[in-house]
């Protein structure tokens, strides 16, 4: 069994899940010959050297390198591989901590690889020294000149051991984080679509995806360095102990100590600011988007500055924790680049009160030694941090992973209810389930609703009455709070109050995925009413909407969405009030349409004093009596008129169904809320009737609609929908190296003019000088 929304992501009720993405670009054939010659035919010797990256770098020399040039990703390195991998293994251990399992082997040839580096790492500081000895001897003869050939040997091989094992060292942590993050998207990605209450966790799930699934494919570049630091330290140590003596070793740990101590507190300074900068960051971009969004009614309007004054106060609040940050960083950068000089410092101070021996090679060893120290102890606070927040990331995806399924709600009939298409059980449903303490009921139902197969069900209630949580709890969209769930038996169709249209041509939002039937898309447009504004766009269908449909109407978006909804061609229908943003263009071509189409009767005994109304009934009465007729539809729908044409009526207010039942029945109880709400609207109706003086002057609504009609065939300008532009414009790219005028604009605005551009890094250009100094004072001796 198969389910479907109106967003075109198809879900298959049994194990297997699968996904379209019909608005992806195909492969251009170039790109496919080219992805052939990757990784995955490498052998031994192209992949220890990384040869197989020579085609591109070659290609790249030549021309601007494309994403299409790019090499394809091995199949065994896939996304669909790594999560099933690392799906099986959460099944197995029922938690994502065990995120490694799937990773075990590379985590494997890994260990060896840090292994092999750092032990190769210290051979150079170990040999230093001999090899100092051997030159300063100055004896001649057949052994000196075999034992420097050795030594030599020995350098070579092992920085090319050293060199070779850390580039595959940070290749496979790139790999394994690459696949973590795929095969970590991917089921998060699966889990919205199967998720209960996916339109609650919007937020949560983009933050789940760029932050914490980012950090934790981040964290395997980092993984080693918490049990390699003990390693370096005590290889460090034996070197160390060996060239200078016990008490100057143990003077070095002292001061390896005290600077990662001290680096403590500016990490901690770092992450506090971090997440300042974090929160002031997204308030700005919260409220830079807010106007980009709104740009026009804010130009309409003229707040134009007053935008632009809080946007700058964000600015400047971003700007002041960003600047305390970087000064962070200049510290820590200093006592990065004179921790080695003050370790050296510690250790050759101990030796000389204690009076110990140095000669060229043992202090060059030494000094060379505590370089090699420099890295762990530097990132030993970073380290610690990134270990808990990838532990509170991970933590965080498996509680969202551990949600309840969709799936598991979904029911199959059984035999003795085939034709029952919606089972509605008494329960509470909350959209805001973080305080169950004071929990606030959104929707509750009191009884129960049985809906066959073909009934069409309209919901009705004032604004706000919870018609639309109605929808979503049905949809499993709201926690439910209490009581039991609701059954939908077969594929469902939704169609929100507010339209979600896709960057694409209209062809593509309507069909979204699906095979092109002409004489289905054909019917559905012109029921959804889209053939006039189709035929006003010189692309007609293949007109590219903008981002989030930016370029439509309100209208125009919902008759797409709604349009969407049919061609899935699903079991069930949930159209929330699918045309409540018609446009007096439409209803103007559907008034002059229905009077030519045998719709006239309609209008006519609807008697509606607005031609918006009207249209909005004959498009709900159409898309339900035509294309639709066969199907389960629940509405939402503020035409009160159309209820009596309704199978079942749902009756909402407060939140609660107070009412439901056939309409005739529920019309007998003059106390009952669907009658207040009929004469409420009836009432209005009659308000907005003109009298019979003013009858007798206006002109009849048809006459009205026509001659609007001609106004705007006349002057095609004044069209709602003419000015639409008809395609996206394509963002210009520059390429080339960027100029020197633009890093001479960026030194001008960023620090006011060249004078000040050394002010953020004094200090680690003084631990520089610092450090050359100290390598000519060590010459010199
Ligand atoms: N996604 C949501 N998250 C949290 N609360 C919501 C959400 N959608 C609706 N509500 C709340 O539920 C209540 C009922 O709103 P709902 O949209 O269901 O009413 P409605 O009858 O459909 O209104 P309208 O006629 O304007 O469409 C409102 O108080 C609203 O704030």
């Amino acid at each position: 069994m198969e389910s479907s929304n109106g967003t075109g992501l198809v879900v298959s009720g049994d194990s297997s899940w699968f996904y379209e993405q019909p608005l992806l670009g195909k492969e251009d054939k170039e790109a496919v010959e080219c992805n052939m010659c990757g990784y995955d035919d490498a052998g031994f010797w192209s992949r220890l050297v990384f040869q197989w990256l020579n085609p591109l770098f070659r290609r790249g020399k030549k021309e601007r390198l494309e994403l299409a040039h790019v090499p394809d990703i091995p199949r065994s390195e896939s996304a669909e591989l790594a999560s099933s991998s690392l799906e099986e293994s959460i099944r197995k251990h029922k938690t994502a901590t065990c995120c490694h399992g799937p990773l075990g082997l590379s985590y494997g040839n890994h260990y060896q690889l840090t292994e092999f580096n750092t032990l190769a790492s210290y051979l150079g500081p170990l040999m230093i020294r001999y090899f100092v000895e051997l030159l300063a001897n100055n004896s001649d003869g057949d052994l000196t000149y075999r034992h420097g050939m050795i030594l030599a040997l020995i350098f070579f091989v092992s920085k090319t051991v050293e060199s070779l094992s850390q580039r595959h060292w940070y290749f496979g942590a790139l790999q394994i984080g690459v696949g973590l993050r795929a095969a970590f998207t991917l089921l998060i990605y699966k889990k919205c679509l199967s998720s209960r209450s996916a339109g609650l966790i919007n937020g949560k799930i983009v933050n789940l995806i760029n932050v914490d699934v980012e950090r934790v494919g981040d964290f395997c570049s980092y993984m080693h360095g918490i049990w390699l630091l003990p390693v370096h330290m005590f290889l460090a140590l034996v070197v160390l102990q060996r060239n200078l003596g016990k008490i100057p070793a143990m003077a070095a740990l002292f001061s390896m100590i005290v600077v990662m101590v001290s680096n403590s507190p500016l990490a901690m300074m770092q992450e506090k600011f971090q997440t300042q900068i974090m929160q002031a960051k997204d308030a700005r971009i919260k409220a830079t988007s807010e106007a980009l969004k709104s740009m026009r009614i804010l130009k309409l309007l003229s707040w134009e500055q007053s935008f632009l004054k809080k946007i700058l106060q964000l600015r400047e609040t971003e700007r002041f924790w960003l600047k305390r940050y970087l000064y962070t960083c200049s510290a820590v950068a200093f006592l990065f680049w004179t921790s080695p000089t003050l370790v050296s410092v510690t250790a050759f101070g101990a030796c000389i009160i204690m009076k110990t021996s140095l000669t060229t090679g043992t202090v060059l060893s030494a000094l060379a030694t505590v370089r090699i120290l420099q890295g762990p102890i530097y990132n030993l606070p970073e380290l610690i941090s990134r270990f808990a927040q990838t532990k509170v990331s991970i933590n965080r995806i498996n509680e969202f992973l551990r949600e309840e399924d969709q799936k598991r709600l979904m029911n199959y009939p059984t035999q003795g209810e085939m034709d029952l298409a919606i089972d509605i059980e008494p329960a509470e449903y909350a959209w805001d389930t973080s305080d169950l303490t004071s929990k606030k009921v959104s929707v509750s139902i009191r009884e129960k609703v049985k809906i066959m197969k073909g009934q069409k069900v309209a919901v009705c209630g004032s604004v706000g009455s919870g018609k639309s949580s109605l929808i979503c709890s049905i949809l499993g969209e709201v926690p439910r709070i209490s009581g039991t769930a609701t059954k939908v038996t077969g594929t469902k169709a939704y169609a929100p109050q507010s339209a979600w249209i896709q960057t694409g041509t209209i062809k593509e939002n309507i069909l979204f995925g699906r095979k092109m039937d002409a004489g289905l898309y054909d019917s559905i447009l012109d029921a959804c009413a889209l053939k006039q504004d189709i035929e006003l766009w010189s692309d007609g269908d293949l007109t590219v909407v903008g981002e989030r449909g930016t370029n439509l109407s309100g209208g125009q978006k919902q008759r797409i969405q709604l349009a969407r909804s049919v061609y899935s061609d699903s079991d069930v229908y949930f159209l929330d009030d699918p045309f409540s943003a018609v446009d007096a263009h439409t209803s103007t071509y559907l008034l002059k349409a229905s009077s030519s189409n045998g719709y006239t009767s309609i209008v006519k005994s609807l008697n509606l004093p607005c031609s918006l109304t009207t249209a909005k009934t004959i498009l709900l009465q159409r898309c339900l009596m035509g294309l639709l007729s066969s199907k389960t539809v629940v509405y939402v729908t503020h035409q009160l008129e159309l209820l009596e044409a309704a199978d079942h009526v749902l009756v909402m207010k407060d939140g609660s169904m107070v009412q439901h039942g056939k309409y005739k029945e529920l019309a007998k109880d003059i106390e009952g809320e669907l009658i207040r709400q009929v004469n409420a609207h009836r009432r209005s109706i009659d308000h907005m009737k003109p009298t019979a003086e003013e009858d007798k002057v206006a002109p009849t609504r048809l006459e009205k609609a026509n001659r609007i009609d001609a106004f705007e065939e006349k002057h095609p300008r004044c069209s709602t929908d003419d000015n639409i532009p008809q395609q996206m414009q394509d963002e210009e790219t520059v390429t080339g190296r960027v100029k020197w005028t633009v890093y001479s604009v960026f030194v001008m605005c960023a620090y006011k003019g060249p004078s000040d551009t050394s002010l953020p890094s004094p200090l680690p250009g003084t631990a520089d000088g610092q450090q050359l100094l100290d390598c000519m004072g060590c010459q010199q001796r």
